[in-house]
């Protein structure tokens, strides 16, 4: 059988932030050969899927991956040669048995993600189909709205720029996602030329936005306003907000620090900067707006908020199936971030997305802070029809090749292709 797998292997290789992460090559019987990088996350979730690191005081590259390069060459590989690659589950569901582990802590979520995707990969060329129609089936035809981190913050531009990690632009009135790419290129180039005459560093944070040193968690939005009307569109009506807080990082003795405006808010206050924030601008899309230990307080905000915005949960789901369950049956938020390295397999990915879209809950996909070439989200993205994806800003090769693949996959959908536009927001669309 020319679909099954001959080799699996894998290796050491530098994320975008020039650290080790693991990429792993599929080879098939027929020849076929598939690649997969694994990114890896800075403001993690407790309950994500464990990325195996070695811990090896003498090597340079001290918190490499070699050990779970070494899980993948010698005891995963040789379980899985063999067998079909178009077998997702069954690869899948193997990998989480010989790990035996609740969170993938003994072989590495890295190394099964890794194998996990380079094998649907493979699957893919092998049975002739573009990797998001393979995963996706025949209808997957939604162009996601690209949601640009063009301002960093937080941990992702060390604190030395706003509190909020990630200020995204959501150009959701374009007619194509071509259309919305070029915008949003437009409008990031606006925001460098006004950061400069405001005197502003126009050096960038990890996902490649501009990180200056505010004054306010508000002025970003007054930025990024001014620099879409530059850009000659128009605020609300053709391009909206969205942030990711990433509030668990703010989050101390139950109040949210917010040093960059000497503020420390109980959660009911944090509810209400954002009612601000959202009478002020158009924000369409709030992730991670309390943090993953604070369940109780995401249900006022639920209350207040989740009949106007789509408020996404991060790292209180995790991507999680279980824990997106209780977070659905309490009604906590309405949408859930997907990061295939949170949970560590595509399989258990899908049963997720799943799950939140048949309980008409939004599904963002998402990069991570350290990120390969890999443009596998972007596939994923249209095939399950997620209408929205975060991936950074429209530059640097890491991000921007993820937005380029989109742009490839409108290309070769032609007229069939459909852009999400407002659509893709949970509410209040939806509603
Ligand atoms: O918080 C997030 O949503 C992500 C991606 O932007 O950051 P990290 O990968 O550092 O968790
Ligand atoms: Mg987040």
């Amino acid at each position: 059988m020319q679909e099954k797998i001959a080799s699996i292997k894998a290796r050491e290789i530098l994320d975008s932030r020039g650290n080790p992460t693991i990429e792993v090559d599929c080879l098939l019987e027929c020849g076929i050969i598939a690649r997969a990088g694994v990114p890896s996350g800075a403001s993690t979730g407790s309950k994500e899927a464990i990325e195996l690191r070695d811990n090896d005081k003498k090597r340079f590259f001290g918190k490499g991956v070699l050990q779970a390069v070494k899980n993948v060459n010698e005891i995963i590989a040789p379980k899985l040669i063999g067998l079909n690659a178009t077998k997702q589950k069954q690869i899948d569901s193997i990998m989480i048995e010989l790990d035996g582990t609740p969170n993938k802590a003994k072989l590495g979520a890295n190394a099964i993600l890794g194998v996990s995707l380079a094998v649907a990969r493979a699957a893919s060329y092998f049975s002739n189909l573009p990797l998001y129609q393979y995963l996706g089936g025949p209808n997957a035809n939604l162009l996601p709205v690209p949601c640009m981190n063009i301002m960093n913050g937080g941990i992702h531009a060390n604190w030395q720029g706003a509190d909020f990690q990630e200020f995204m632009i959501a150009p959701y009135g374009a007619n194509t996602f071509k259309e919305a790419y070029e915008w949003c290129s437009e409008i990031y180039q606006a925001l460098k030329s006004l950061l400069k005459e405001k005197g502003y560093s126009v050096g960038v944070g990890d996902e490649g936005g501009f990180a200056p040193l505010v004054k306010s968690n508000e002025e970003p939005f007054e930025l990024m306003s001014k620099a879409i009307e530059n850009a000659g569109l128009k605020v609300g009506e053709q391009v909206g907000f969205a942030l990711d807080t990433a509030a668990s990082e703010l989050y101390k003795d139950g109040k949210y620090i917010l040093r960059r405006e000497k503020k420390e808010l109980e959660p009911t206050k944090m509810v209400k900067y954002y009612e601000k924030i959202v009478n002020n601008f158009p924000l369409i899309l709030l992730e991670d707006g309390l943090a993953e230990y604070d369940w109780d307080s995401w249900k006022i905000l639920n209350k207040v908020l989740g009949e106007k915005i789509e408020l996404v949960g991060d790292d209180i789901f995790v991507t999680n199936l279980e824990i997106v369950k209780r977070g659905i049956s309490e009604n906590i938020a309405n949408s859930v971030l997907i990061k295939l390295n949170q949970i560590g397999t595509l399989s258990e990915t899908l049963d997720t997305v799943k799950y939140a879209q048949n309980s008409k809950w939004g599904t963002f996909v998402s990069h991570r802070s350290g990120e390969t070439t890999d443009s596998f989200i972007s596939d994923l993205t249209v095939a399950i029809g997620a209408g929205h994806l975060k991936t950074g800003a429209p530059a640097r090769g890491e991000r921007v090749e993820k937005y380029n693949q989109l742009l490839r996959i409108e290309e070769e959908l032609g007229k069939y292709a459909k852009y999400a536009g407002k659509n893709a927001f949970i509410r209040p669309i939806r509603s």
